[in-house]
């Protein structure tokens, strides 16, 4: 039988995600590639994958998304991986440089810049008073900037909501014993975080158990359900910009 393709973010925040995958019955049935999110959304939109831990904002781009888990990569409250980082205070930028590994914090950060700091921006690339930036690389860079805003942070101030970046979504259907198989093996692999973390290296600039354990709220529960909905609204209001166009 034809094995299931799957998308996984090449982050360390999918680190028990894949744990669990690569322990369980499950990885008899199934492919794992690892994507920056922007090509997890590109994967499952043009069917090169099946399934994926996708980037919310890609939920408008799927044709048919079904999702298939209660687990998802969220926050409630500060994230500590999603930023703008910026030279000026949020209520005085002016120009913002996108990342182009993502697709839901682009949105996020100009959904917050518009609404919730009221401040018109341009989106630019090269120089620029502002940028977002996700995923490892962020990793204690908050001291390397006069102002780092943590966006599942503000976010929550903004809404009072919990907030999901991106959940796994399938583009086509899949039977019941393999979904159940599969959540098995997400709980599972979340289950052995605290031996994953003791196999870290340690870092003085970050605090990988607080973020396994504590910032990255991996339950895809009803608050952030209602987060994705508002969400998806939100960017309906945002300008489309080339940026925002898919990874390879
Ligand atoms: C919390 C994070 O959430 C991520 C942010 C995403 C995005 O902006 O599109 C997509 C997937 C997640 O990996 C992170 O990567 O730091």
């Amino acid at each position: 039988m034809e094995k299931t393709k799957i998308s996984v973010v090449s982050y360390t925040n999918t680190l028990p995600f894949v744990h669990g995958l690569q322990h369980s019955p499950i990885i008899e049935q199934i492919t794992l590639s690892f994507d920056v999110p922007s090509r997890c959304a590109s994967k499952l939109i043009d069917g090169q994958a099946d399934l994926g831990i996708v980037p919310v904002a890609a939920l408008l781009d799927i044709a048919n998304p079904q999702i298939v888990s209660d687990y998802c990569l969220g926050a409630d409250g500060a994230v500590n991986s999603v930023f703008i980082f910026s030279e000026k205070p949020a209520r005085e930028i002016k120009t913002l440089r996108l990342d182009r590994q993502s697709k839901t914090s682009n949105g996020l950060a100009q959904i917050l810049l518009r609404h919730y700091w009221k401040q018109e921006v341009t989106i630019v690339e090269g120089n620029a008073d502002a940028y977002v930036e996700i995923g490892d690389r962020t990793f204690g860079k908050q001291q390397l900037h006069p102002y780092a805003y943590d966006l599942a942070f503000h976010w929550r101030e903004f809404t009072g909501l919990p907030f999901a970046f991106a959940v796994w979504v399938a583009n086509k259907p899949l039977s019941p014993a393999f979904v159940k198989g599969f959540n098995e093996a997400l709980a599972y692999g979340l289950d052995q975080r605290e031996k994953l973390i003791e196999k870290l290296p340690s870092k003085s600039d970050f605090d990988y158990r607080e973020y396994l354990m504590e910032n990255i709220d991996y339950h895809y529960n009803e608050g952030k359900k209602a987060a994705v909905s508002m969400f998806l609204r939100l960017m309906e209001t945002l300008e489309p910009h080339p940026i925002n166009h898919y990874a390879g």
